[in-house]
């Protein structure tokens, strides 16, 4: 793949994260958008180089293969016209400095809002964020589109806590105030379901297409983005492609968290207990999949708000989920779960117990991680070394201290972990 001596799209726009979700999800709505040519992407990976790697040769230019159940659709996206490093923060902070770029997106995973390190990618993106102060470059918006709540208030705090400890260590000082006064967090709800690629994936493209892509994205027909917040520097057309933007998230972030990803990870942990590989599997599963029917009970009652369209957007999601094309590993899923169930589970087992319900339905997702994480072989987690600590003990202890590793007022209320205690199991073949 080659743009043939064609310029790319100039850089306006900083990603961090370049991953699957990225490529299937911001870059796509940005190849969309009626002034695509004057919006290009760099794209900047995270821990590794593989994917600048596999990227740069083939001028950032991917195919993304559009999954439905009835067949594959193909299409070159063009938005990425720089593939980077995440290392070469040379490039990024000239890149951050420069007064055309004028959005940087951010997926980078949940867990790294957690890491104010200097090499991790907040860190990068502050020092990045300097290098514009220092050159005069302006306003500047960042757009999280990772799945956290609020992960607008979610990156204001971690990046003014790093430009905080940075104008600590600094005579000058002033970062702080800079970011507060010139930066717009833009918060959004994220959602387009995109399993890693396989190598069969890209033998489908080399022989479907006619080319060779070394870096396919695979994902679903369906993509939403649903944005609030400001863009003092421009943006995009998104629109084109569909994208919303509201005064008002929380409602379609909470509606696509605790419906969508809540029932990823019940699915994820039952289901693994239960021998199933995707979510498509565990969806056929009637022990999983009335898990997640009861958890969408409880979720709905806390998801009124007028436009919401409960029923539908359930209705949808089983014929999403259950997609026999779309091979949505389980174990990817199943990752990160002390933080995950944070978001997806704990508000709605919160607002059940306030209501004076005992939120049987969300506690049976973290009976099903206890029981998960007891089995599982490997456990990739930020709070890998507590839980196993946890796992340690036995009992009614031990569930109470895994619980604390998810929320510590839920691990105190007796109620709560008696009843989660009395679930362990209930997955189990
Ligand atoms: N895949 C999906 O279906 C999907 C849908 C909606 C939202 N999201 C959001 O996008 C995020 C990324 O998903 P993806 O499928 O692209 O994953 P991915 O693994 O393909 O990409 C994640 C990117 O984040 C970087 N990263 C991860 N952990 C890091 C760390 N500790 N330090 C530095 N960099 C790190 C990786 O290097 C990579 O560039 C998710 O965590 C989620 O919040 C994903
Ligand atoms: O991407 P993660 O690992 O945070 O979560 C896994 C899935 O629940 C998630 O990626 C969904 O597929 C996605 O949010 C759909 O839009």
């Amino acid at each position: 793949m080659s743009r043939h001596g064609e310029p790319a799209p100039p850089v306006r726009i900083v990603h961090l994260g370049l991953g699957a979700f990225h490529r299937s999800h911001q870059a796509w709505f940005t190849a969309r958008a009626h002034d695509a040519s004057e919006w290009g992407i760099a794209s900047f990976t995270g821990r590794r180089p593989d994917a600048a790697l596999a990227l740069a040769p083939q001028d950032g230019l991917f195919t993304l293969v559009e999954r439905s159940a009835e067949g594959d659709s193909f299409e070159v996206v063009g938005s990425i016209a720089e593939a980077v490093d995440g290392a070469d923060t040379a490039r990024l902070e000239e890149l951050l400095a420069a007064p055309a770029t004028a959005v940087v997106t951010l997926t980078v995973t949940e867990k790294v809002y957690d890491d104010g390190s200097p090499d991790a990618p907040l860190g990068r993106l502050v020092r990045g964020l300097a290098a514009r102060r220092a050159a005069g470059g302006g306003p500047i918006a960042v757009v999280s589109c990772d799945n956290l709540a609020d992960n607008r208030t979610a990156a204001r705090g971690a990046v003014v806590r790093i430009a905080e400890d940075l104008d600590a260590e600094s005579d000058e000082g002033g970062l702080a105030g800079w970011v507060r006064e010139n930066v717009s967090f833009v918060g959004t709800s994220v959602d387009r379901i995109t399993p890693r690629t396989t190598p069969e994936d890209v033998a489908e493209v080399a022989e479907r297409c006619g080319y060779r892509d070394a870096s396919p994205v695979v994902a679903e027909p369906f993509a939403s983005w649903i944005l609030s917040g400001d863009f003092p520097a421009g943006r995009p057309a998104w629109q084109d492609a569909g994208a919303q933007f509201v005064a008002d998230l929380e409602p379609f972030e909470n509606r696509k968290l605790w419906l969508l990803n809540g029932a990823h990870t019940m699915l994820a942990y039952s289901g693994r207990l239960r021998d199933h590989e995707t979510v498509a599997d565990a969806l056929e599963d009637p022990v999983c999949r009335r898990a997640v029917a009861e958890f969408w009970d409880e979720a709905a009652r806390h998801l009124t708000q007028p436009g919401l369209d409960v029923p539908a957007y359930r209705a949808a999601l089983l014929e999403r989920f259950a997609n026999p094309r779309i091979a949505h590993y389980l174990a990817q899923i199943a990752q990160d779960g002390s933080l995950k169930l944070r978001l997806r589970c704990v508000p709605v087992l919160q607002a059940e117990r306030a209501a004076g319900r005992s939120g049987l339905g969300a506690a049976r997702m973290i009976a099903a991680w206890i029981d998960w994480v007891s089995e599982a072989e490997q456990i990739s987690d930020p709070l890998v070394g507590a839980i196993q600590e946890a796992l340690g003990r036995s009992g009614r202890e031990r569930t109470e201290a895994l619980i604390r590793l998810v929320d510590a007022d839920l691990a105190a209320d007796a109620a709560v972990v008696d009843l989660i205690h009395g679930l362990v199991g209930f997955a189990r073949l």
